[in-house]
């Protein structure tokens, strides 16, 4: 039988008892909803005469803070150095003793990229402004540590997250001890609830040592987070397998909520002394693989769309890491983007391919699994490479064409015909007149593209991040919510759930500081789009004699750079200079050089045709698509209580070449107007 109808039969002799448990015990979660951030709570510093309390734990903020002050690597390694402080250099952080702990050894990691510390003995975490802070009390102190006490004054919880952990504990606590072991189950149980996950061949043993668990009431399979600290049960994740329309999707479960989730499954198995680990971004594959190969495994908490930068001490040990992460292009992108985290020189990766599926679907199929792991391709390359080396990536992306072509809008269908999707790494130039609808129409792309788990930030510069959020809650909700004020909240609840953050510029900005916060965003966040409206304001932050044309394309370069490096798409708004109000715009109307369009991938201008159209009436014209060439236009219509636009008609493809524009002349032209925050 084909694995996909087994596991359709096991879930409909199941069904009755399924279906009226999920909805009891689900919060549902989606592969987007992946979003976490370790704001500190900072209430004056250690240091400071009154000591006040310290929050160490973790606490969600959207609002990337640019405010913080960065710190490099060397500062840090200045630092310890200037204060005796012991430390060895390893791949991802910085180890050095721990001042919260008695324990002998280098067991507190600070992230080289950030600053940010966390401590593997007591699990406290914190900003690098944290550690100083507390070495300066401890010098204060004349111990050899921090104690509880000293601790417990300082760093502590708030009554509210003290309730919510219980409350969580509890929870936890309920669901782990009414669950049951495989090898407990009547044995056509087990099987049962095995085929629904596909897992067949995974034997009681391997579930046992993983401490993989059933609960009965929904038929979930439960994953255990186990504290490194003392081993108890502090969250759990439950898979769950709902039924709809004939097809079986897998919905996950987490405890605590997802934004507080950082389970790194297969850690407890692990010997102190390994040296290799397979990263899996699924409970069962590391099963699969642990089971067929012996090898250590750990699966990531959120699958591919993100390695917070807090778990990357647990991976300090490693000498080889191989990273398999799926079977499709985007666990690919994952993979490659995850290893620089990691450090690319330590890292293998599985290309996906016929040959080398997920790691679950491969010892499914009966695939020699070392024999995969061994064809892993390190990380890290040279600067020149032969076409032997790119042939397999080429191949891949042949093989995997629709991926390729990127994600596509579920509003804007006529924008996939003609850009076909939304690409990483590439930089996206949108113009229009002024007060066309610019933020409001890109409002709507970017929250299209975050709906279905592109990690987006947004560089909101013109007008503020309330205004903006106000406008995409809009859109979210299709709804005039000031009319109906009553479901603000479930809105809200749900849009909070998004993978979006803010930068918190307002008015011109220093392009470095900016770029310097993308980066930041990429390494903590794995952000896929950053939207930044409009370059304007990062004009007027440089030096005054810098020729303004210069001064452009310097920063669309720098925009350019950003996105290649970082594999990251970056959409740029810029204004059109200054042309007749009854003429269409074409890419020649950008503002400045002609530097813009040609290191663009794409060119968007929204139209207003004020002479053919009607009020609210738009156009959106693809200008430039090098992806594959395609450009056209199509028509959008404005719908004012919801402020969205869809699209009306069929999109015009023509081909490139036929735009035949006059070269940009940049000598007398003006932008459009003199940029204030609005
Ligand atoms: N097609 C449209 N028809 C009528 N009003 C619109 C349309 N699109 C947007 N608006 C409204 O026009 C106002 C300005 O829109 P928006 O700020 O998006 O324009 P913009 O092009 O970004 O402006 P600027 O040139 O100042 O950056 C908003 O109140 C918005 O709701």
């Amino acid at each position: 039988m084909q694995p996909s109808r087994m596991i359709r039969c096991a879930f409909y002799r199941l069904i009755p008892r399924v279906t009226s448990q999920v909805t009891e015990h689900q919060i549902f979660s989606c592969p987007w909803r992946s979003r976490l951030s370790f704001g500190t709570a900072r209430k004056g510093t250690l240091a400071s005469a009154s000591f006040s309390r310290r929050h160490f734990q973790k606490d969600l903020l959207t609002f990337l803070d640019s405010s913080a002050t960065p710190v490099t690597v060397t500062e840090i390694r200045q630092y310890l150095r200037g204060n005796n402080i012991s430390f060895y250099d390893g791949y991802s952080c910085l180890h050095v003793p721990s001042p919260f702990t008695l324990c002998q050894g280098n067991n507190l990691f600070i992230d080289k990229t950030t600053g940010r510390f966390l401590c593997k003995e007591t699990l406290l975490e914190g900003t690098w402004e944290d550690y100083k802070d507390s070495m300066e009390l401890l010098n204060k102190e004349r111990s050899s540590f921090l104690s509880p006490d000293t601790m417990a004054s300082y760093f502590g919880d708030s009554d509210t997250e003290e309730r919510d952990r219980q409350f969580n504990n509890m929870e936890v606590s309920r669901i782990w001890n009414k669950a049951v072991w495989f090898h407990d189950l009547e044995e056509e149980d087990a099987q049962l609830i095995k085929t629904m996950f596909s897992i067949s061949k995974i034997n009681s043993t391997t579930l046992k040592k993983f401490g993989v668990k059933c609960f009965q009431p929904t038929k979930s399979l439960v994953f255990p987070w186990f504290s490194p600290r003392d081993a108890t049960v502090k969250g759990l994740k439950l898979l769950s397998a709902v039924c709809k329309d004939n097809n079986v999707t897998y919905v996950e479960t987490f405890y605590p909520q997802l934004s507080q989730y950082q389970n790194l499954f297969g850690l407890p198995v692990l010997g102190k002394k390994d040296t290799e680990v397979v990263i899996t971004s699924r409970e069962v594959d590391s099963l699969a693989i642990h089971q067929a190969t012996g090898v250590t495994t750990i699966s990531l908490p959120r699958g591919i769309t993100c390695l917070p930068p807090v778990l990357l001490p647990y991976f300090e040990q490693f000498k080889r890491i191989i990273l398999w992460l799926g079977d499709d292009l985007h666990a690919w992108e994952a993979s490659k983007m995850f290893s620089r985290k990691l450090n690319v020189k330590r890292c293998l990766l599985i290309r996906p391919g016929d040959k080398q599926p997920s790691p679950l679907q491969a010892f499914n199929l009966g695939l020699n699994l070392n024999k995969i792991l061994k064809t892993s391709l390190p990380a890290s390359h040279k600067s020149i490479i032969s076409f032997r080396q790119l042939r397999e990536e080429v191949f891949g992306q042949l093989e995997n064409a629709e991926q390729v072509a990127g994600v596509k809008w579920a509003r804007f269908p006529d924008l996939n015909k003609l850009l076909k999707g939304h690409r990483k790494g590439e930089l996206t130039i949108f113009t229009g007149p002024t007060g066309s609808g610019k933020t409001t129409f890109i409002s709507e792309y970017a929250l299209d593209l975050c709906m279905q788990g592109i990690n987006t930030l947004w560089g909101s510069f013109e007008i503020n991040n309330v205004r903006l959020a106000k406008v995409m809650l809009t859109q979210f909700s299709l709804l005039r919510l000031e009319e109906q004020l009553h479901l603000y909240d479930e809105w809200a609840d749900k849009f909070e759930e998004l993978p979006l953050y803010f930068m918190t510029f307002h008015g011109q900005q220093n392009i470095q500081t900016v770029i310097d916060t993308m980066k930041h965003a990429v390494y903590m966040y794995d952000m896929s789009h950053v939207i930044i409206d409009n370059l304007q304001f990062m004009m007027g932050q440089e030096q005054l004699h810098t020729d303004k044309f210069a001064l452009q394309d310097y920063i669309v370069g720098a925009f350019r750079k950003f996105a290649t490096d970082n594999n990251c798409h970056v959409t740029l708004v810029i204004h059109p200079r200054k042309e007749d109000d009854d003429k269409e715009l074409q890419t020649s109307s950008i503002f400045g050089t002609a530097k813009a369009s040609q290191e663009a991938d794409n060119i968007l201008i929204l139209q207003d045709r004020k002479l053919v159209s009607g009020p609210g009436k738009r156009h959106l014209q693809l200008a430039k698509n090098r992806f594959d060439g395609d450009v056209g236009v199509f028509s959008l219509e404005f719908n004012k209580t919801n402020l969205t636009y869809s699209s009306k008609g069929k999109a015009k493809v023509k081909r490139v070449g036929k735009e035949n524009e006059p070269p940009p002349s940049p000598s007398s032209e003006k932008p459009t107007k003199n940029k204030t925050e609005k």
